[in-house]
């Protein structure tokens, strides 16, 4: 079985004339880290709000999983195992850790009003299950003992943290990151490094991540994609990258 887990081929969205991103493929396969990195406005969140049912995109096809998903809901691509964090934080910041963690998981609880208004056994069941796995998530991205407090309150590196554990407390098998170390301190980027690399090889999971720092893009990525003006420019493995000539010129500004 050596079907891809993200298969993109041909992405493209336009706004209006201004084509944000032209003819891009994406190949990610199971417990793989792949990386999109390219110069400002290069249409790297684009190309994640389309597969994340965001945007529709304006050609193109994404399979995850075998099935094509472009179109779809973003709680549609959700539910079947795809999810995403942002570019800036969005937790329920008046809420607890534990609650942001706990909503996060009420889509994927499947339970009736009427269950939940009686409590029935299965209703109850369900929810010790949604509070297990939330500790278990907190306790993984060292929150644990933060359970309780404001997630407004929490400091920037754990809030991003926080992020990252209300993403997997659904169960994905591939987790969108979009600039993922924006705003940490170099300790708070190691530790997010450490976790990215925990999450393929203890929880199994691939990481499709857009990020701008370059210490962390090259240290974990098993592949990574670049583009430039909407526009694929290269791929390949972290050396074959940092010795692309194309690449460099992209970077540098050169023509
Ligand atoms: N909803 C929209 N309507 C019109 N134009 C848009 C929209 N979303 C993005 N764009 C344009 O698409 C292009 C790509 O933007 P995008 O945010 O995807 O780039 P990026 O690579 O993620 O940039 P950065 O690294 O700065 O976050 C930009 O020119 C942007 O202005």
């Amino acid at each position: 079985m050596s079907q891809l887990l993200l298969d993109v081929n041909g992405l493209t969205m336009r706004f209006g004339g201004l084509v944000a991103v032209n003819k891009v493929n994406l190949a990610v396969k199971n417990r793989q880290i792949v990386s999109i990195i390219g110069p400002n406005g290069a249409g790297k969140t684009t190309v994640f709000n389309c597969l994340s049912g965001f945007y529709i995109p304006s050609e193109g096809s994404v399979m995850f999983n075998g099935g094509e998903i472009a179109g779809m809901k973003d709680f549609q691509i959700s539910r079947q195992g795809l999810v995403r964090t942002f570019q800036h934080v969005r937790l329920f910041s008046k809420m607890t850790v534990i609650e942001n963690m706990l909503v996060a998981q009420h889509r994927h609880l499947n339970t009736s009003l009427l269950a939940g208004l009686f409590k029935t056994g299965s209703y109850k069941r369900l929810e010790q299950e949604a509070m297990d796995r939330a500790a278990y998530w907190l306790k993984q991205v060292d929150l644990l003992e933060f359970a309780n407090r404001e997630a407004g309150n929490l400091a920037y590196g754990q809030q991003r943290r926080l992020e990252i554990a209300r993403c997997m407390v659904t169960q994905p098998e591939l987790l969108l990151l979009d600039e993922p170390a924006a705003g940490l301190n170099p300790n708070e980027t190691k530790e997010l490094d450490e976790l990215i690399i925990r999450l393929r090889d203890e929880h199994e999971i691939s990481v499709l991540l857009i990020e701008h720092d370059m210490g962390l893009v090259m240290g974990i990525s098993d592949h990574i994609y670049v583009i430039a003006q909407g526009t694929p420019l290269a791929d390949g493995t972290a050396d074959e990258i940092k010795n692309n000539d194309d690449v460099i010129k992209a970077y540098l500004g050169e023509e």
